[in-house]
C-alpha cells in the first residue's frame, strides 16, 4: 500500500509560520545580514566555476521547485516512518522547494532496481503528473542505477536524500573552510555518477546492453567523461590539500588555548534543536539563527566566563541528522574532532520534537563516527516552553546528565551556566605569589585562568593568593612566597 502522508506540514519547521519573534529576543539574534545575503544565495547551485564545463554533471542540474517524496518502511512504527518523511519534507522546504506531497511503501526491503516497487513506482508517476511535480526526493542514498532507472518510469528528475543534504550544505557554507569541505563532499558523491563508460561496461556485463551501447560505440562521450573524472579526481586532491593547511592553522589555534588552560565546552546536537540560539543566550554572540535545517555550517568559538571568573571557550558546531552522509561527516571530520577535544559536551535536544530520543542516538552515532565519545557529556534539553513536560521529564529521567532549558526564554539558563562551572577542570594548586610590576602578563592570566581569593598592590610587586593550574602554577615558581602546595 502506498500511504499519502504530509497533509501537514513538516514537524521540524512546523512553527516558522505561526509565531513571531518576540522583540525580547532580538538582542539574541544578531542575523538580519546573514539571512538577506542567504535567500539572496538561495538559489545557487554549489559546484564551483572552475568545474563550469562539466556537461554532463547530472548533479549540477539539480534545481528543486516542486518535489513529491518518496520512501520505503522497512522497520520501525508508522510514526517513525511518518517523521523520518517529514523530515525529508523539512529539509526539502529548506532547500527552496516546495513539498507537494509525499508517498511511503512498506516493504522488506528497496526494490534493487527502481527503489519503490515497479507497480508503486507507476502510482508515484500518476502523483506526479496528478500535482504537476518537477521532481522526486527519495528518503535514501540510490545507487546510481536506481535513480536513472526510477527516473525513467516517472519522467522526472529524481535525487536522493544524500544530494538533498550536500545542496543545503552548500547553499549554507560560508567560510573558505566549509565551502571547501561542501565541495569536496559533492565531488565524491559525484565522481561514481558521472554518466557514461562505467555504466555502459556494467551494463554490458549483465547482458542488458541495448543496441549501439558496445564498445565500438565508445567516442568522444566517453573521452569527456575520462576527461571530466580525472579534473574532479585532481580538484579533490587539491581541495584534501587545501584543508589540510586549514587544519594544522586550527589546531595551532586550539593548541594555543590548551596551553593557556583555558577549557573548551563544545555546543553539538541535532539540527534545529537551538544550539545557535543557546550560544547566543549564554553568550550574546550574534550567531544566525534560523528556523531551517543546518542554518549552521562553521563553528563559531565565544570566550565565557564562570560565575567565579574563570574563562572557558563556547563552541557553537554543525547540526547533526540522522544518516548523515558519510562524504560530510568525513568532509567535516576536522571540524567535528573539534567536539572530541573538548572538556565538556553539551548535547542539545529539542524537547518539542515528536522524536527526541532518537535525535540523541542519531548524534551519539555520529558522535562515536568521529571518537568523541569519551568527552563529558551535559545533555540539554532545549525548548523546554515549547515542549510536553512529561516529554522532558522522561528524557531527564533517563539521561543521568540532564538539565533542561530554554534559549528562547531564558528559563533553566542561569542553572545551566552554573552546572558548566561545575563541570569544568578546577584550578586545584594554592599558591601566594609575588608578581613583580613588569609581569602584569602573569597577573592578567591569573585573572583568566585562576581563583584569586585575595589581591594586594604592594611596593614590589602584587601580592596574590590563588588557586591555579599546573601550568600556571609552574610559570608562578620563580614567585613564590610560600611553597606551593597541592
Ligand atoms: N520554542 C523555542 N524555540 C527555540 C528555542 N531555542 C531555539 N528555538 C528555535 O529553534 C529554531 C532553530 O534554532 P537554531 O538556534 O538556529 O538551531 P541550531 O541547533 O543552531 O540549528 P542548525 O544550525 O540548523 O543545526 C529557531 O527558530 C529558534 O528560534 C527554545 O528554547 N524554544
Ligand atoms: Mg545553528
Amino acid at each position: 500500500m502506498i500511504d499519502r502522508v504530509l497533509s501537514r506540514r513538516a514537524q521540524a519547521l512546523a512553527d516558522r509560520d505561526g509565531f513571531l519573534e518576540p522583540a525580547g529576543d532580538i538582542d539574541y539574534d544578531g542575523d538580519q545580514f546573514d539571512r538577506e545575503e542567504r535567500s539572496a544565495l538561495r538559489r545557487v547551485q554549489g559546484l564551483s566555476t572552475e568545474l563550469e564545463d562539466i556537461t554532463e554533471v547530472e548533479y549540477r542540474q539539480l534545481r528543486l521547485e516542486r518535489v513529491v517524496l518518496a520512501a520505503v518502511w522497512s522497520d520501525g512504527t508508522v510514526a517513525d516512518a511518518e517523521n523520518s518523511l517529514r523530515e525529508l519534507a523539512a529539509l526539502a522546504e529548506t532547500a527552496g522547494s516546495e513539498v507537494l506531497a509525499g508517498v511511503l511503501q512498506r516493504r522488506q526491503t528497496p526494490d534493487p532496481s527502481t527503489y519503490l516497487g515497479s507497480g508503486k513506482a507507476q502510482e508515484l508517476k500518476e502523483i506526479v503528473v496528478a500535482e504537476g511535480a518537477d521532481t522526486v526526493v527519495c528518503d535514501t542514498e540510490l545507487a546510481p542505477s536506481q535513480r536513472r532507472a526510477l527516473e525513467d518510469v516517472v519522467k522526472v528528475k529524481v535525487i536522493d536524500r544524500t544530494a538533498l543534504i550536500l545542496d543545503i550544505f552548500a547553499q549554507h557554507a560560508k567560510s573558505r573552510e566549509g565551502k571547501a569541505q561542501v565541495e569536496l563532499a559533492q565531488l565524491q558523491y559525484l565522481l561514481p555518477r558521472l554518466r557514461g563508460w562505467g555504466e555502459s561496461m556494467s551494463r554490458q556485463a549483465g547482458g542488458q546492453a541495448a543496441g549501439g551501447q558496445g564498445m565500438g560505440s565508445r567516442g568522444p562521450g566517453e573521452t569527456k567523461i575520462e576527461l571530466d573524472r580525472r579534473r574532479i579526481n585532481s580538484r579533490i586532491a587539491k581541495l584534501k590539500r587545501e584543508l589540510a593547511g586549514m587544519k594544522t592553522h586550527r589546531d595551532t589555534r586550539r593548541a594555543a588555548r590548551a596551553h593557556h588552560e583555558v577549557p573548551a565546552v563544545a555546543i553539538a546536537g541535532y539540527t534545529n534543536a537551538g544550539k545557535s540560539t543557546l550560544l547566543n543566550r549564554l553568550t550574546h554572540a550574534g550567531v544566525l539563527v534560523d528556523n531551517q535545517l543546518f542554518a549552521t555550517l562553521d563553528t563559531t568559538v565565544r570566550r565565557a566566563e564562570t560565575p567565579d571568573g574563570r574563562e572557558y571557550t563556547l563552541t557553537d558546531t554543525v547540526g547533526f541528522v540522522r544518516a548523515l552522509p558519510h562524504q560530510l561527516v568525513e568532509a567535516f571530520r576536522s571540524t567535528l574532532e573539534e567536539v572530541a577535544d573538548a572538556d565538556l559536551l553539551l548535547h542539545v535536544v529539542d524537547g518539542s520534537h515528536p522524536d527526541p530520543e532518537g535525535q540523541i542516538s542519531a548524534v551519539r552515532a555520529v558522535l562515536a563516527d568521529v571518537d568523541a565519545t569519551d568527552v563529558k557529556e551535559v545533555v540539554v534539553v532545549n525548548k523546554a516552553d515549547a515542549a510536553d513536560p512529561e516529554v522532558v521529564d522522561r528524557i531527564l529521567r533517563h539521561e543521568r546528565h540532564s538539565i533542561a532549558v530554554s534559549a528562547r526564554t531564558g528559563a533553566g539558563v542561569e542553572e545551566l551556566l552554573q552546572l558548566v562551572a561545575d563541570e569544568l577542570p578546577k584550578p586545584d594548586i594554592d599558591v601566594e605569589v609575588l608578581v613583580p610590576y613588569s609581569r602584569g602578563d602573569l597577573v592578567s592570566r591569573l585573572h583568566d585562568e585562576a581563583e584569586i581569593v585575595s589581591e594586594e598592590h604592594l611596593g614590589q610587586g602584587t601580592l596574590v593568593v590563588a588557586r591555579v593550574h599546573g601550568d600556571l602554577a609552574a610559570e608562578l615558581t620563580p614567585f613564590a612566597t610560600t611553597p606551593a602546595a597541592g
